[in-house]
C-alpha cells in the first residue's frame, strides 16, 4: 500500500486528541460560515453573560438608597428601579436575540460544513477512502462535530463570561462574611470541573467507538426502505431479520451511551453531595456566629445566597465546559478529513504527478503489476504483463474473480499498483494528471450505476459540458439501442428514471427501467466521450436479449474501430474480432492471441470457447467437445 494513505484506511476510527488548534479552528468557523452572524452572536452572547451583574449592582445601589430610609433621595430610588426594571427586559431581550443569532449561526455552520467537507471529499483521487469503514465513520463524526461544537464552544464563552461576573460579586460577599467558604467552594468546584472534563474524554470516546454501530444502524434503515431491496427482502422473508439487526445496532450503541452517562450521573451526583456538605458546613458555620452575635441575620442570607449563586454558576460552567471539550475533542476528526492526504501517490518518483496526458499514440503497457486491496489480503494480480496497443481491441477474458475488473479500475487510476507499473505511451501514470488521464477514457462498468435523475441526465453526465446537449445524448443513445425506449417516455428525456426521488407529488410519476435497459443507458454514458482516447467495457451486454447483444455488438464494433479499445466480457463470441484476446487466471495473464490462434492452442480460452458453445449445441462439453478433450489433462 503506497505510503501516503493513512492510519484511517481501513480499520478503526482513531482516538482524538484535545488541541488548542483545533478549538481555534472550531471557534474561526463560525466567522467564515458568516462573518456578521457570529460577530453579532458573539456580542450579543457576552452582552448578555454581563447584564445580570450590572442588573445586580444596580439592585445593590437601590437598596443602599432604600436602606438610607428617611433620607433616601426618591428621584434616585425611582431612577434606579426602574433601571433595574429596564435591564432586566433588555436581558430578556438579549436572551431571544442570542437564541435567534445562535440558529442563524448553526444553518450557516451547516451549509459551510457540508461544502467544505464534501468539496474535500471530492478530492479524494482514488477509492480507498470509500472502502473504508474508519472513513466514513470519521466523516460523520466530522460532520457533527463541525456543526455542534462551535455552538457549544459559544455557550460555554457566554457561560465564561457570566461565571466571572456572577462569581467575582458573590465571592466578595463570602469573603467578607466568613472567608475559607471561597476556598472549599472553588475546592469543590475545581474537582468537579476535573471530572467533569473526564467525563468529556469518555462521552467522546464514546461515540467513536459506536459510530460503526451507528454506520450500521443507517445501512440497515436505507436497506428496509430502499425499493431495489424490498422484493428480496419481501420474498426472501428479510423485514425480521434485518430489522431485529437495525435494533441489536442501535441497542448496543445505546447502551454504550447509557453506561458513559450513568457514569457522568453518579460522578455528577457525588458532587452535588459534596457541594451540600460544604454549604451545610458553611450555614452551621455562619448560622452559631451569627447566634453568638458575630453575625447579622442578614449576613446569614447573604452568605446562603452567595454560596448557592456561586454553586449553581459552577454547575452551568463546568457541564458546558465538559461539552465544550467534547465538542472540541471529536472536531479532531473535521480537521483529520480536511488534511487527510490523498490515497492516491501524489506523484511518481521522478515527476510531480501533473504531466500532461498526450493523445494514446503507442499503447498501454501493464510491467508487472502486483496488486492487492489490503495489505493482508490476497493478491489479486500477480506480475500481469499485458500491452493494449494504441487503436487495437483487446479482449479480457476470465473466470470469476480472475482479477478483470480490478484491472479496469487500475488502467482508470483508482488504485495504483503495489509493485510494478502502469504506462501510457512510456509514461507511468502515477506522473500523469488523473483528472486528464480520466478524460480520456470512456468506461462503462459492470457495477454502473442506475442515477435517479432524467433519462438526459443519465447519459449527458458521460460528457458533463454536454449535459444538455440533447442532439449529443440521443446519439449515444441511438448507439447502444435505448434511444427510442427514452424519447417515448411521458416526458421523453425528460423523465425521471426514478420511482422515489420525484419531488412535485403531483407531477408525473417516475419512470424505472428493465435491468437491460439500464445497461443501455450506462452504455450510452460511457460513449458520450467521443473522443475518448480508450474505451472500456466491462461486460457490457451481460443483461441484454441475445438480438439486442448481437444489435449492439455490431454498432460497438463500429464505434471501436481505430480507436483503442478494453472489452471484458464472459460472451466470448462477442470477443471472436478483437485484435488480441488475453486471458487472466487467478490474476495472471496465461494466453495472449487472436482468436484462431488460441483455439488452435487448445488451452484455456478453447475450452471456455468450447464449453460455451457446447450450452448453445445442447451437448456435453466432456463428451462432445474435441477441445475440451485435449484441453482435460492440463487441468
Ligand atoms: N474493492 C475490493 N476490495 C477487496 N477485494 C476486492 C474488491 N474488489 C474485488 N475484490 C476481490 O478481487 C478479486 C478479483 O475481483 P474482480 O472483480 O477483479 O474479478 P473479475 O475477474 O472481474 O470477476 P467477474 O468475472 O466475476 O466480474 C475477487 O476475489 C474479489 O473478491
Amino acid at each position: 500500500m503506497p505510503e501516503t494513505v493513512p492510519e484511517t484506511a481501513p480499520g478503526t476510527v482513531p482516538r482524538s486528541r484535545l488541541r488548542l488548534r483545533a478549538a481555534l479552528i472550531c471557534v474561526a468557523l463560525q466567522f467564515q460560515a458568516t462573518r456578521a452572524g457570529a460577530s453579532a452572536m458573539f456580542g450579543t452572547a457576552v452582552a448578555a453573560g454581563l447584564l445580570p451583574a450590572f442588573g445586580a449592582w444596580l439592585g445593590k445601589l437601590l437598596f443602599d438608597e432604600i436602606g438610607r430610609g428617611g433620607d433616601a433621595d426618591t428621584a434616585r430610588a425611582t431612577y434606579l428601579a426602574l433601571s433595574v426594571a429596564a435591564v432586566g427586559a433588555l436581558t430578556a431581550l438579549l436572551q431571544q436575540l442570542a437564541g435567534y443569532l445562535d440558529e442563524v449561526v448553526r444553518q450557516r455552520l451547516v451549509v459551510a460544513v457540508e461544502d467544505r467537507l464534501f468539496a474535500r471529499v471530492n478530492e479524494f483521487r482514488g477509492l480507498r477512502f470509500f472502502e473504508s469503514p474508519a472513513f466514513h465513520d470519521r466523516l460523520r463524526l466530522a460532520q457533527e462535530a463541525a456543526q455542534d461544537a462551535p455552538h457549544n464552544i459559544t455557550m460555554f464563552s457566554q457561560l465564561s463570561v457570566q461565571a466571572v461576573a456572577t462569581v467575582s460579586g458573590f465571592t466578595g460577599v463570602l469573603l467578607a462574611v466568613w472567608p475559607p467558604m471561597v476556598g472549599l467552594l472553588f475546592l469543590s468546584g475545581g474537582a468537579a470541573l476535573v471530572a467533569q472534563l473526564f467525563q468529556a474524554r469518555r462521552q467522546a470516546e464514546v461515540s467513536e467507538i459506536v459510530s460503526g454501530k451507528y454506520r450500521r444502524r443507517l445501512f440497515y434503515r436505507g436497506l428496509l426502505t430502499d425499493p431495489r431491496a424490498a422484493k428480496e427482502i419481501r420474498l426472501f422473508g428479510l423485514g425480521g431479520f434485518l430489522h431485529s439487526r437495525l435494533v441489536t445496532a442501535l441497542g448496543d450503541a445505546t447502551d454504550a451511551e447509557l453506561r458513559v452517562a450513568r457514569r457522568g450521573t453518579l460522578v455528577q451526583s457525588g458532587f452535588a453531595l459534596l457541594n451540600a456538605a460544604v454549604t451545610g458546613l458553611g450555614t452551621v458555620i455562619v448560622a452559631t456566629g451569627a447566634a453568638q452575635g458575630r453575625f447579622s441575620v442578614g449576613d446569614v442570607t447573604l452568605f446562603i445566597a452567595a454560596a448557592a449563586g456561586i454553586q449553581s454558576t459552577f454547575g452551568g460552567f463546568v457541564m458546558q465546559a465538559g461539552m465544550a471539550v467534547e465538542g472540541i475533542r471529536l472536531f479532531g476528526h473535521y480537521l483529520d478529513v480536511m488534511e487527510l492526504p490523498d490515497d492516491l501517490r501524489t506523484a511518481a518518483e521522478e515527476s510531480d504527478g501533473s504531466a500532461p496526458v498526450r493523445p494514446l499514440a503507442r499503447g498501454i503497457e501493464l510491467r508487472d503489476v502486483w496488486f492487492r486491496y489490503d495489505d493482508s489480503g490476497p493478491w489479486v494480480l500477480r506480475g500481469v504483463d499485458l500491452t493494449v496497443p494504441a487503436g487495437a481491441a483487446v479482449g479480457l477474458v476470465g473466470r470469476n474473480g480472475a482479477g478483470k475488473s480490478t484491472l479496469v479500475k487500475l488502467l482508470c487510476r483508482f488504485y495504483d499498483p503495489v509493485r510494478g507499473s502502469i504506462l501510457w505511451d512510456g509514461v507511468d501514470l502515477r506522473a500523469l494528471d488523473v483528472e486528464e488521464l480520466r478524460r480520456r477514457i470512456g468506461v462503462t462498468f459492470q457495477d454502473h450505476m442506475a442515477y435517479d435523475l432524467t433519462a438526459q441526465e443519465n447519459i449527458g453526465v458521460g460528457d458533463l459540458p454536454r449535459l444538455e446537449d440533447r442532439e449529443g445524448v440521443r446519439a449515444a443513445a441511438r448507439e447502444a439501442e435505448i434511444d427510442e425506449k427514452l424519447a417515448g417516455l411521458p416526458s421523453g428525456y425528460d423523465t425521471l428514471l426514478s420511482r422515489v426521488q420525484v419531488d412535485d407529488y403531483d407531477a408525473a410519476p417516475g419512470v424505472t427501467l428493465s435491468g437491460g435497459q439500464w445497461q443501455r443507458v450506462a452504455l450510452a454514458r460511457s460513449l458520450m466521450r467521443r473522443d475518448s482516447e480508450l474505451l472500456i467495457l466491462d461486460e457490457p451486454s451481460s443483461a441484454l436479449d441475445a438480438q439486442a447483444e448481437h444489435d449492439i455488438n455490431r454498432t460497438l464494433r463500429a464505434h471501436r474501430e481505430g480507436r483503442t479499445s478494453l472489452l471484458v466480457s464472459h460472451r466470448l463470441s462477442a470477443l471472436r474480432d478483437a485484435d488480441v484476446i488475453v486471458v487472466l487466471e487467478d490474476g495472471a495473464v496465461v494466453e495472449t492471441g487472436t482468436h484462431d490462434a488460441l483455439m488452435s492452442e487448445q488451452g484455456r480460452y478453447a475450452h471456455l470457447f468450447a464449453v460455451q458453445a457446447a450450452g448453445y449445441q445442447d451437448a456435453r462439453v466432456g463428451e462432445a467437445s474435441p477441445v475440451s478433450e485435449a484441453t482435460a489433462g492440463e487441468r
